[in-house]
């Protein structure tokens, strides 16, 4: 017990020992939460003896999760069972796996990602003979998405047998989409927004169901709780109603998913929900230099929408943050790829140590050209989509015709090689599919004497899926893939093709399948594994590599890294000019919120990039204006950047008006001679910073007003 408390301050140490009941821990940035999260629950399982069966933690991603996994290893006995760390989704898919059989799905189903629904969608396209692109389908998916925003459309799903013919009464777009539910029920296959609708329904429909997880689940804990959205709060509150214990840690200053549903509500209300809430505050903070924690606060406290919070570090102190100024791409990155040198060779520090972030993945080119120039050895975590691979997602689909033989893997791999079965043949299975309720795959192989198939591949195809079927069981899953890859022609149709590094990629796959099944210790089954790595998104392969780290800010949620460069820098970029565009402060806090996570996630040195140069349009580059928002006095200027241009960018800034409540940075002091449209002149006798308003003696009143600090026609005077 010592050791999971040692090393802990006391509010930590609080944390760690609270099991009990509904609790939230608020604090900001690398005050240890996960730390203490983490402990907790090796306590759990250590001291109170609890089977870490029974207990459920949600981490934000696969990444966090693993990294969460390995040092709950370190800190409990013996080989215990770690699954049910995870995310929302994860959990989802453990509660589907077990329990999705009533609601008439088999329990293979498969999880589909952005790709597989293009494909869906392709096909129905194909169908309908209507023309596709990049704009339509985004349309189309973004009408999914809403749909699926709440849980009614499910109850069509479910029912038992196929779903009725599409109904063509609506209009275009909602006929697509009734095809689309069609399909996707026909492939068994389920998107991320269904994981967690499925599994309401579930809980909802089967009282039975959702009291045997209740009733497992004693302790449940939430990393970056800030970051949940309604479903997902609801989902830990449903489970967690039995046994009443919930514990979540989060920052609302973090909250950087509210486009994608987040709420950070949850966490700063959480004692409105739950009655007999405690808090607990953590307020040092353990992982940055006094001068970066300075950075970040001196931008933070620039929201309006937010609670203040007094961070403190013990820290020693270290070097200032940088704001390099470039006069365009080419120097900034060059400039970046010389200091990371620099660092290496007078601090010794190991390449992995260094972490390059921005605000969207295109950024991530002008410095990778730059590292390879140099020949620096780098990694992108979530840009390089290793897992949306076209060969690494046709690997993937040979080993599931062996597992499930599903029609979306069956689309993907049937014609690649070209095995002559093309768009026609294609549709004369699917029609024949269709009458007689068959999987396209069966139907092939029911038909693959007919006449519209034969001089095709059809066969050797059937004949290489049935023979490793057959020797399934005494296959590992490398050795499987290994083998699907040879006798069915990818891998000499990849040598034929050429592309290197398309070939390193499927090694890369096949390596890290023995290293899993090494880190096992035993052979995983086929099932299983497609299962894990169905939810695996790019961020999550684990990357010990010394090599500089690439990654979006998004991506970079939880993590710390020694030395930290947020490049790109620039105004219409972050904040990005969406958020700009909407005019509305609650989009900009969340940009401010997003420069908020990348400057604290530096442990000792941050350097704030940018350049100069056009924009798409023509839009000259200035300086962000989270830049221009922190006191001068916490960073240093490098690079020559001309005074005249510095007062352009504040300007351009300036005139970029928003809707923005008075009071954030340029409120009206006590004492301001002001202009109201119908009161006419007064002065600001008192601020009251709970109501939000101006106490206003009107020259022309006898007392004085409350008067709203958001209420845009108080002028100030210029007296
Ligand atoms: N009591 C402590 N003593 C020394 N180091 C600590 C202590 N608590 C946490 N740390 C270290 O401080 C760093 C930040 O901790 P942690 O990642 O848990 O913070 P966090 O609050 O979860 O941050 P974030 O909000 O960014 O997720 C880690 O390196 C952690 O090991
Ligand atoms: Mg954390």
């Amino acid at each position: 017990m010592e050791e999971l408390l040692d090393g802990l301050n006391e509010s930590q140490q609080q944390a760690v020992v609270s099991t009990e009941g509904y609790i939230r821990v608020i604090a900001g940035a690398g005050s240890g939460k996960t730390r203490a999260l983490t402990n907790r629950y090796a306590f759990i399982v250590n001291e109170l003896g609890v089977d870490p069966s029974n207990m459920l933690s949600v981490t934000f991603t696969n990444k966090a999760a693993n990294e969460m996994k390995r040092r709950v290893k370190k800190l409990v006995d013996g080989e215990q069972d770690t699954g049910f760390i995870t995310t929302y989704h994860g959990f989802c898919v453990r509660v589907l796996r077990e329990d999705i059989h009533r609601l008439f799905y088999p329990k293979n189903f498969i999880i589909l990602d952005v790709e597989d629904q293009k494909i869906l969608l392709r096909e129905i396209f194909e169908d309908m003979n209507l023309k596709m692109n990049d704009k339509t389908f985004k349309r189309i998916l973004d009408k999914i998405g809403m749909l699926k925003g709440n849980t009614h459309y499910v109850q069509q799903m479910i029912l038992r047998g196929a779903m009725p013919d599409a109904d063509d009464s609506g209009d275009l777009d909602s006929q697509i989409i009734q095809r689309y539910l069609k399909k996707q029920k026909r492939v068994y296959g389920l998107d991320f927004d269904d994981l967690l609708n499925f599994t309401f329904v579930l809980f909802e429909q089967y009282k039975e169901v959702l009291e045997k997880w209740q009733e497992r689940l004693y302790y449940i804990q939430v990393d970056e709780f800030q970051d949940s959205s309604l479903k997902q709060f609801e989902l830990v509150k449903m489970l967690a109603a039995q046994h009443g214990n919930l514990f979540v840690v989060g920052d609302p200053d973090q909250t950087i998913y509210e486009w994608r549903g987040a709420d950070p509500k949850y966490m700063v209300e959480f004692d409105s929900y739950f009655k007999d809430a405690e808090t607990i505050f953590l307020n040092r903070n353990y992982r940055s230099t006094p001068e970066i924690l300075s950075l970040g606060n001196s931008l933070i406290q620039k929201n309006y929408f937010r609670v203040d919070k007094d961070m403190i570090t013990e820290n020693p102190s270290g070097v200032k943050v940088v704001h390099y100024h470039g006069k365009d791409e080419n120097e900034e990155a060059k400039w970046v790829v010389q200091q990371i040198q620099e660092i290496v060779s007078r601090d010794g520090a190991e390449w992995k140590n260094i972490a390059i972030m921005y605000r969207a993945n295109y950024l991530s080119r002008f410095i990778e050209q730059e590292l390879i120039r140099e020949n620096i050895d780098y990694t992108i975590f979530g840009g390089f989509k290793f897992f949306d691979r076209k060969e690494i997602k046709d690997a993937l689909a040979h080993l599931r015709m062996i597992a499930v033989a599903d029609d979306l893997s069956f689309s993907r791999i049937i014609n690649v090689p070209k095995r002559q079965i093309g768009k026609k043949r294609m549709q004369f299975l699917r029609a024949k599919a269709e009458e007689e309720g068959l999987s396209l795959y069966d139907a092939l192989k029911k038909y693959v004497d007919h006449e519209r198939l034969l001089r095709t591949g059809a066969q050797s195809f059937i004949d290489a899926i049935e023979s490793l079927k057959e020797r399934q069981a005494e296959l590992s899953v490398s050795e499987l893939l290994q083998e699907a890859m040879q006798h069915t022609g990818y891998e000499a149709y990849m040598r034929e093709d050429g592309d290197q590094e398309r070939l390193d990629n499927l090694t890369e796959l096949l390596h890290s399948i023995v290293q899993y099944e090494q880190s096992l210790g035993e052979d995983i089954l086929l099932d299983e594994y497609l299962q894990m790595i169905s939810l695996y998104t790019d961020d999550d392969r684990d990357n010990q590599k010394d090599s500089v780290k690439l990654m979006t800010i998004h991506t970079a949620k939880g993590l710390e890294f020694p030395y930290v460069f947020v490049v790109g820098m620039t105004e219409n970029v972050l904040p990005n000019v969406r958020a700009l565009r909407q005019r509305k402060e609650r989009a900009l806090e969340e940009e401010r919120r997003l420069a908020y996570v990348a400057v604290t996630r530096a442990e000792r040195e941050l350097y704030l990039t940018e350049s100069e140069g056009f924009q798409n349009g023509g839009q000259r580059k200035y300086p962000s204006r989270f830049i221009f928002e922190v006191n001068e006095d916490l960073y240093e200027r490098i690079g020559q950047i001309d005074e005249a241009l510095l007062e352009e960018a504040k300007e351009y800034i300036r005139a970029s008006h928003h809707e923005k409540p008075i009071g954030i940075g340029d409120s009206y002091a006590k004492n301001t001679r002001v202009r109201h449209p119908v009161f006419g002149a007064g002065t600001i006798q008192e601020i009251d910073d709970k109501k939000n308003t101006y106490l206003v003696f009107f020259d022309q009143l006898k007392a004085p007003r409350p008067i709203s600090r958001n209420f845009k026609k108080l002028e100030k005077l210029e007296e």
